[in-house]
């Protein structure tokens, strides 16, 4: 049996595990529906060539490997796969070219077959780099020649978007990948996010003050949005890269000081590993999962409050003030969301003005909120003006 790096195996655990749970094919297995390629690791009755490796370099395609090249010496012994794509459920590998997804599109590719998963790519041209039309393309040519399907390259337009450049970008990059899921009926798209990600997150998170859901990082799993490589780090994905032959693209901006992650990424992370040592990446990620879990438990149980407090078309003050001020905050979140609130601009100090409606009363006036909306005290309720 040919020998794995530990990158690529560490990459297609990580993406094996996301596909098992995220997909519910473990439910499935369990109902004894699932699909019909076994999937234990490892003891299969065939070898299966790897398939999804190229080289991608920063102006596009330039080398797809050969076959019996050193890309079939990364072979593993698998399960038996079908040559022709599974019938099955489709998952997307949402791919910029850059070394993370990459590495997990090329592990998708590898794994998804064997769970009896179809496996395809998007690949998102915002128009705001010179090239990125080719760039696009030379990624979806790879995608084909790794043998995922269906390949896509959604164009957006970030104009005229709120917020700044960065925001705006996501923004449109969820949207587009929102929007080819729907059509195609895919069960997930799978993002590229690691652990080194995630700390960035936590520490952007801790920087300006946010409670316990923005310290939560970004969470695995979301809707159909997956993030199956969250527990592995960019050194990782880079050398799976490596290892299989693929140049990843290196986007300019993640090294321009002009955003703020990048300082974070070149300046704020390093400092604090000099200074506390090379645990803190990890550190700084346990911390998101530990509080994405108390930060699930409590919005569940701030849910039922909300419920608990519903009074005509507002909420009783006297049913807020019984609660405790963890929960009283995430109800009055919660209900101005409701209300109608954007998330991105609901912040600390609305939620802050709501609650000195509850627990501050001294005949003050109403309290303003994003989205135009406006929320007084009147017989005992909380209720929003024109209500
Ligand atoms: N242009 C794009 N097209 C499709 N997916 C994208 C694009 N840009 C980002 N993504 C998805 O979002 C994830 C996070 O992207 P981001 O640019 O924040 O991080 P990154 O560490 O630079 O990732 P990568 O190395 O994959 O570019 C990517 O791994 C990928 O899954």
């Amino acid at each position: 049996m040919a020998r794995i790096a530990p990158s690529v195996a560490a990459v297609r655990n990580a993406v094996r595990r996301a596909l098992r749970s995220g997909v519910g094919l473990d439910a499935a297995a369990a109902d004894g529906a699932g699909p019909s390629v076994a999937v234990a690791g490892g003891a299969g009755p065939s070898v299966v060539s790897e398939t999804a490796a190229g080289t991608v370099s920063g102006s596009g395609l330039t080398s797809l490997p050969e076959p019996g090249s050193g890309v079939a010496s990364l072979a593993e012994s698998g399960p038996g796969v079908a040559s022709q794509p599974a019938p099955g459920q489709l998952v997307l590998v949402a791919c910029s070219g850059g070394a993370d997804s990459l590495a997990l599109a090329a592990a998708t590719a590898f794994v998804a077959p064997r769970l009896g998963l179809r496996a395809g790519l998007v690949t998102v041209d915002h128009g705001l780099q010179e090239g990125s039309p080719a760039r696009a393309a030379a990624v979806a040519d790879w995608a084909r020649s790794a043998g995922l399907g269906p390949v896509e390259i959604a164009t957006v337009d970030v104009t005229g978007r709120p917020g700044g450049p960065e925001a705006a970008a996501r923004d449109a990059r969820y949207q587009a990948l929102s929007a080819v899921a729907a059509r195609t009926g895919a069960v997930a798209v799978l993002l590229g996010h690691t652990r080194d990600d995630q700390a960035e997150t936590v520490l952007l998170a801790l920087a300006r003050g946010a409670g316990p859901r923005g310290l939560s990082g970004m969470p695995y799993r979301k809707g159909v949005l997956l993030r199956p490589l969250l527990d592995v780090t960019r050194a990782e994905t880079r050398k799976a890269c490596a290892a299989l032959g693929l140049a990843a693209w290196e986007d300019p901006h993640n090294t321009d000081p002009a955003y703020t992650r990048s300082r974070v990424r070149a300046d704020a992370l390093p400092a604090l590993i000099a200074a506390l040592g090379p645990g803190v990446v990890a550190n700084l990620a346990r911390t998101a999962s530990l509080l994405a879990a108390d930060a699930g438990y409590l919005d569940g149980v701030a849910a039922e409050a909300l419920g608990a407090c519903r009074s005509g078309t507002g909420l009783s003050v006297g049913a807020l003030a019984a609660l405790p001020a963890a929960i009283r905050s995430r109800v009055l979140h919660a209900w101005a969301r409701e209300l109608g609130a954007p998330g991105a601009a609901l912040s600390h100090r609305h939620v802050l003005a709501l609650d000195a409606l509850v627990t501050g009363w001294h005949g003050q006036g109403p309290a303003s909120l994003p989205g135009g909306i406006v929320v007084g005290r009147r017989a005992g309720d909380l209720v929003p003006a024109g209500l």
